[in-house]
């Protein structure tokens, strides 16, 4: 359903995006990570319609965004970072105005606004004004106005930035009900979200995607993946240990715990398992860890330049 290939987008000589490519089907959560200033929000703006890529192709549904944005936007609901509310505006006033700027009217438009008022639970706010809600309100009236056309692809910037941690849920209960028959692309600097809701992850540093793949495949990448650790009793335990092929590094920690590192990820609590009983050691509260997104994360785009880059033009 999108399609961008070799996305790139400069302003003035700073290249904010650089040569982004993906594909994403029906079904799909992706979630869209990188550090600030990396060029999340510049992608989805330019897979929105909102800005012109200086060079790159976005497809939606086989529609050329940059070329045909008003046939495309009838297939996109963008929520952006900040969404311009009209203050003085009722929710439902505002939701029905949005309607008729997406060309519904009558019994069409009052069925559509209802049916987005219902999706994101704004019935006990409906007849309040914008200026009076709370950030939760305000961002799922964003959300609301989003859903109006029922679009087959959903944007959303940073959906849950700023909202506390019951809101955050009520926003993921309703992305994730949403998700079967859409594709939704959401921006998020928080990891548990993505592990939470996302099918799929990009990670993107200084305009680049450097890695594209489940949360679960992503966490295997983790320098903790497969790490073993336990408590244990008896004689030589480290030195053995150390002398194991699959076995990278040793830690011991705070309170006596033995932490055994793979060379490779691979796993390795049967070799220390089959160790313990070869040297008649006692072993309690094994713990195998199953790697951690934010340490990927951290790996992957802790260099200086991952959010800001300069081009020579
Ligand atoms: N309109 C603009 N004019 C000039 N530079 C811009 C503009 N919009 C974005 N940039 C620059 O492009 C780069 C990417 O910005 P972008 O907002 O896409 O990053 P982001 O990954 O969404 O960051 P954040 O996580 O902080 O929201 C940054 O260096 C930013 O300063």
């Amino acid at each position: 359903m999108i399609k961008a290939q070799g996305l790139v987008r400069d302003f003035g000589r700073r290249r904010a995006v650089d040569g982004v490519s993906f594909e994403v089907d029906k079904g799909t959560v992706l979630g869209f990570l990188g550090p600030n200033g990396a060029g999340k929000t510049t992608t989805i703006r330019m897979v929105a319609g909102f800005l012109p890529p200086t060079s790159g192709i976005v497809e939606v549904k086989g529609i050329n965004v940059a070329s045909d944005p008003v046939r495309a936007q009838k297939n996109i609901g963008y929520m952006p970072e900040t969404t311009p509310l009209y203050e003085d505006m009722t929710v439902s006033g505002f939701l029905r105005f949005i309607a008729e700027v997406r060309g519904f009217s009558g019994s069409e438009r009052e069925r559509r606004v209802d049916r987005a008022v219902e999706r994101c639970f704004l019935q006990p706010v409906a007849g309040q004004t914008i200026d009076t809600l709370s950030k939760g309100y305000r961002q799922r009236t964003c959300l609301a106005q989003a859903l109006l056309h029922d679009p087959d692809i959903l944007l959303l910037d940073e959906p849950t930035e700023g909202l506390d941690p019951n809101q955050k849920q009520v926003v993921r209960d309703m992305i994730r009900e949403m998700a079967s028959e859409r594709v939704i692309m959401l921006s998020t600097h928080v990891l548990e979200e993505v592990e939470a809701i996302c099918t799929r992850a990009i990670i993107i540093s200084a305009g680049k995607v450097v890695a594209d793949d489940t949360p679960a495949a992503l966490k295997t990448r983790s320098n903790q993946y497969n790490a073993v650790t336990f408590s244990a009793e008896g004689e030589g335990i480290v030195p053995a240990l150390e002398q194991l092929p699959n076995i990278g590094k040793i830690e011991t920690i705070d309170d006596g715990k033995i932490v055994a590192f793979p060379k490779s990820g691979e796993s390795i609590a049967a070799d220390i398992l089959a160790a313990a009983q070869q040297n008649h050691w006692t072993v309690s509260d094994i713990k195998v860890d199953e790697g951690r997104l934010d340490d990927v994360f951290r790996q992957i785009t802790t260099t200086e330049d991952a959010g800001e880059k300069e081009v020579a033009v």
